[in-house]
Parts: C-alpha cells; sequence; structure tokens
C-alpha cells in the first residue's frame, strides 16, 4: 500500500485551475521529487497534501485514510505530516529551542518537559543542539533552515515536504540542508521534495515526477526523467534548465 495516494486531485483558484486531474502514489520510504516549471502546481500540490489548502475534488490517502473528507481533524492529520517551505517562518523573538516547543506544547499538549526532551533530540539530529538557546538571527540561513527542518520532525512525521528549501540560500549554504535531506532519507524518511535543484534530484530520488500545467506528466527513475526523458515538454524544460547553467 502506498503511504500517500493521491488520485484525481483538481484544485482551482477562482477561474484558474492549477492542479487537473493529478494522481501520485509514494510509497513508504520513497523519496519523490517533483520537477517542473514555475506555476506547474508543485507549491499547490504540496500545500493541498498538508490540508493548508481546500481541494476541488479527488482524492488525498495517506496511511489509507482519505484525509481531503471535511469530518477528519487537520491539526491529528498534520501531526503526521512535515512541511518545510522557502522562507524559515522562524519566530524571531523565541529561542531555538522555544520555536521548535511551541506547537507540541500549544497544539499537541505536550507537558513542557517531554517537549524539551523531545526538541533537544530532534536537534541532536540536525546537529544543531548547540544552539539550542540562540536566537534565529544569530544563525546562518542554512541553520535556520534546518531548525525548521527540526520543528517538523518533532512530531515525528511519517511523511515530510520540502518545497524549494533550499531556494532563499545563499550558494554556499544549500548543501549542507541537501546533507540533511540525504541524512533523512538514510533514515528511511518518506519524501517529497519539489525543487529546481536537479543534481539533488538525480543524487536522491527514487523517483523523478514532471509537473506540467497541473499534471504529471513523465514520471520515473531520475536516469530516465531527467537522463532520456520521454515527452517533449520535459526535453524543453530540461533544455532550458541546461541553458541556465543548473544541470
Ligand atoms: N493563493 C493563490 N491564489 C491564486 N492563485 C494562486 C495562489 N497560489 C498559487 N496560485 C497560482 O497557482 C499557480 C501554481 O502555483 P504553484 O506555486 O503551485 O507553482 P509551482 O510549480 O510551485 O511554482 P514555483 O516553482 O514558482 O514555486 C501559479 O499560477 C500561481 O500564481
Amino acid at each position: 500500500m502506498s503511504l500517500l495516494n493521491i488520485e484525481n486531485l483538481r484544485k482551482s483558484y477562482g477561474h484558474n485551475v492549477i492542479l487537473r486531474d493529478l494522481s501520485l502514489d509514494v510509497a513508504e520510504h520513497e523519496v519523490m521529487v517533483l520537477i517542473g516549471a514555475s506555476g506547474s502546481g508543485k507549491s499547490t500540490l504540496l500545500r493541498c497534501v498538508d490540508l493548508l489548502e481546500t481541494v476541488d475534488d479527488g482524492l488525498i490517502e495517506l496511511q489509507g485514510q482519505d484525509i481531503t473528507d471535511p469530518r477528519v481533524n487537520a491539526d491529528q492529520v498534520r501531526s503526521r505530516i512535515g512541511i518545510v517551505f522557502q522562507s524559515f517562518n522562524l519566530f524571531p523573538h523565541l529561542t531555538v529551542l522555544d520555536n521548535i516547543t511551541l506547537a507540541p506544547r500549544k497544539v499537541h499538549r505536550v507537558p513542557a518537559e517531554q517537549a524539551r526532551e523531545r526538541a533537544l533530540a530532534t536537534l541532536d539530529r540536525v546537529g544543531l543542539r548547540h544552539r539550542a538557546d540562540a536566537y534565529p538571527d544569530h544563525l546562518s540561513g542554512g541553520q535556520q533552515q534546518r531548525v525548521t527542518i527540526a520543528r517538523s520532525l518533532v512530531n515525528d512525521p511519517v511523511l515530510m515536504l520540502f518545497d524549494e528549501v533550499t531556494s532563499a540560500l545563499d550558494p554556499e549554504l544549500v548543501g549542507e540542508v541537501l546533507a540533511m535531506l540525504r541524512d533523512l532519507k538514510s533514515e528511511g524518511m518518506t519524501m517529497v521534495v519539489a525543487t529546481h535543484e536537479m543534481g539533488f534530484a538525480r543524487q536522491v530520488a527514487d523517483e523523478v515526477c514532471f509537473l506540467d500545467g497541473g499534471r504529471v506528466l513523465e514520471r520515473g527513475s531520475p536516469g530516465q526523467v531527467l537522463g532520456e526523458p520521454r515527452q517533449e515538454r520535459t526535453q524543453q524544460f530540461l533544455k532550458r534548465i541546461i541553458e541556465a547553467g543548473r544541470l
């Protein structure tokens, strides 16, 4: 059974159809990398999976549960999913530790000491325990993004979603965040990663999925989709990426 199963998903903003009958399944422990031109719907898809958007039609199943059913508790679903965006969204007036313990304490009612222990263990995982008492402004962009990842990991999610997590970083800081994602993969985390980093897609993806106009146009191994794309639109997209020096 797939950990995540999406069938015929449709999402519009007004008359603007963004996702058109999009279907995609992600197996447990799989790393699925989404590529596609700006506006092809990658972020919208991730936001729908995290229930940040209501969908117009279709099905999203997480561990066999239809999470688009209006009767499901969205907070409960979101505690099983971690999502990390391009922007770090850390609270500047809270320490690293308090940023991480905030949701467990306020949303999930975890006792303070337990939340602290969990947060410190998660900071260990991302190599930042020694910065627990620092404020976000005193960290590099790469470290802030690792804290954001720690904040998502603290609930022990079964699925992690990453939306262009290196786009806001200076080039020399991209590596440490991508290394984090590689570590998560080696731990067996199931991940869906929207990225423009084709080199990263090639290295970590189990499958690459090319989105075009809100549909999955092509899907396969990184070697196949990036190396021998079947669809003309995929070929054109990769040609542009190569011309921009990003492959
Ligand atoms: N809240 C919104 N209201 C209206 N239109 C939106 C909204 N969010 C996204 N869109 C539109 O949906 C389309 C798809 O956007 P989306 O961000 O999902 O694409 P993307 O593939 O992630 O692009 P990028 O690579 O630039 O992040 C775009 O045309 C965008 O303008």
